[in-house]
């Protein structure tokens, strides 16, 4: 998307009742993961499903530079994408001639981090102006452990260049801040390392580098440290196995179109085949708090993930707390539920938000500034957001700036969907990150969203 020559504004602003049944693209975190795995498998590896996001091909081209043959088939007979990744083994990446540029991927980069930094290659890596402004001390620090060397802009910003271990050394890693990029860059790095890579993590993220693992083949054994945090072991220099994937709806996408079928009156929404994964499902816990109605159906178990079917319709929805010990199963979904929140009867309070601050954008602040530029009533204080909920639809009738950011760009767009006068955001570009089709799929809901600009009041 770096690429693309100007902004594209977006309006939304009031439509029909949203009903019918829809499936949202594919889990990025899941499809980053199973491209790097099927990249370093022996044998072919058949995604279903792969998320056809800006975000995810960028992993696919810096793969396929480092010597993987990753191809796109013809879709499937309910028409999910396939796509077959030949890998090289563990150890096997060649060597890319050209830079690894990420785009806005702060997963694909930092785990693609931890996969080159024991192998004995150097990578040049960049990203787009809001990857480039984000923390990769964080990678840093751990993967210098394994002897990997870093040559980084100042406060460790890409681009960077990234000389791997020729001989890695095992780490044993107490994962500081949570954060399931920094454990699978980590566990990454430990795949081509003779011994046992420990990986210590005080609080819970999303699993499914784990999960992903162990359905190649590697040996990763968990257990409970003294202290209640979870310790991973994995056993490096496994052999993977190629094999079959099938890659479940995101739940962090589906946020977008669930909660606009809650706040639009009338909606009856089913969302098809979404990943229920228990460390991503803060959101529809919160929800269901809130006063939501709505139903998980179906539950079922793909390739290693449970996968549901939700129903949502349209609700009162109350203001809610929501504890910090819940956010790491929600970190991506506050900006769409601070638009829940700002439509509730009475305030929210979201805490332990710190992380929020080193996304695509500054999220905290971004969600801040987008209510109060739609007349809602929003504050932080230290790592708390709190919303004024209205009780009634939002006045709207403001230009959000998206600043790269995907997430700000869909919930300000539900907002608009809901508000009294329309909002309009200045770049709707990002949004191919995580979500193509976003716009398409919303329209065909009832959503009215243009890109013109006589629409907006
Ligand atoms: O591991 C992953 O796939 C992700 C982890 C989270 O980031 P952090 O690890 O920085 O919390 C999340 O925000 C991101 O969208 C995807
Ligand atoms: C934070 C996100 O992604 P990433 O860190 O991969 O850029 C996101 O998708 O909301």
């Amino acid at each position: 998307m770096i690429d693309l020559p100007s902004a594209h504004p977006l309006s939304a602003r009031r439509g029909s009742p949203l009903s019918g049944r829809i499936r949202v693209p594919g889990d990025k975190s899941v499809s980053h993961r199973a491209l790097m795995l099927g990249g370093l498998a022996v044998g072919r590896t058949t995604i279903t499903g792969l998320l056809e996001g800006e975000d995810v091909l960028a992993t696919a081209r810096a793969m396929a530079l480092m010597g993987a043959s990753i191809a796109r088939e013809d879709d499937d007979a309910s028409g999910a994408s396939v796509w077959t990744v030949d890998g090289v083994g563990v150890g096997g990446l060649a060597e890319p001639a050209e830079v690894l540029d990420m785009g806005n991927a702060g997963t694909g980069a930092r785990l693609l981090m931890g996969v080159v930094a024991t192998h004995p290659i150097t990578a040049l890596f960049t990203g787009d102006a809001s990857l480039r402004k984000r923390p990769m001390g964080r990678v840093i620090d751990p993967l210098s452990r394994f002897g990997a060397t870093f040559l980084a802009r100042a406060g460790n910003r890409l681009p960077l260049a990234l000389k791997g271990a020729a001989e890695p050394l095992p780490v044993t890693y107490r994962v500081p801040v949570p954060s399931a990029q920094v454990k699978s860059a980590v566990l990454l790095a430990g795949l081509n390392t003779p011994g046992e890579t420990t990986v210590i993590e005080p609080v819970a993220t999303r699993d499914h580098t784990e999960r992903m693992l162990i359905h190649f083949g590697a040996r990763l054994v968990r257990r409970q440290g003294d202290d209640g945090a979870d310790v991973l072991v994995l056993s490096g220099q496994p052999e993977l196995t190629g094999g079959p994937v099938r890659v479940p709806g995101d739940p962090s996408s589906a946020a977008f179109p669930l909660v606009a079928a809650l706040l639009v009156p009338e909606s009856d929404l089913l969302l098809e085949g979404v990943g229920l994964n228990p460390l991503r499902t803060g959101l529809f816990d919160t929800l269901r708090e809130m006063g939501a109605d709505l139903e998980v159906l179906n539950v079922r178990e793909e390739a290693g993930e449970p996968v549901g079917d939700l129903r949502a319709r349209a609700s009162a929805l109350k203001g809610v707390e929501v504890p910090a010990d819940r956010a790491p199963s929600m970190i991506d979904e506050y900006p769409i539920l601070a638009v829940a929140a700002a439509c509730a009867h009475g305030t929210s309070r979201f805490h332990g938000l710190a992380e929020l601050r080193v996304k695509e954008s500054d999220r905290l602040a971004a969600i801040v500034r987008g209510l109060e530029a739609c007349g809602v009533e929003a504050t932080t204080e230290g790592d708390t957001l709190i919303v004024k909920g209205q009780g009634e639809a939002p006045q709207g009738g403001a230009v959000v700036q998206v600043d790269l950011d995907h997430r700000i760009a869909m919930a300000f767009l539900v907002l608009g969907m809901v508000s009294v006068e329309p909002v309009r955001i200045d770049d709707g570009r990002a949004i191919e990150t995580s979500f193509p089709g976003f716009v398409d799929l919303m329209t065909g809901l009832g959503a009215h969203l243009t890109t013109e600009q006589e629409t907006f009041a």
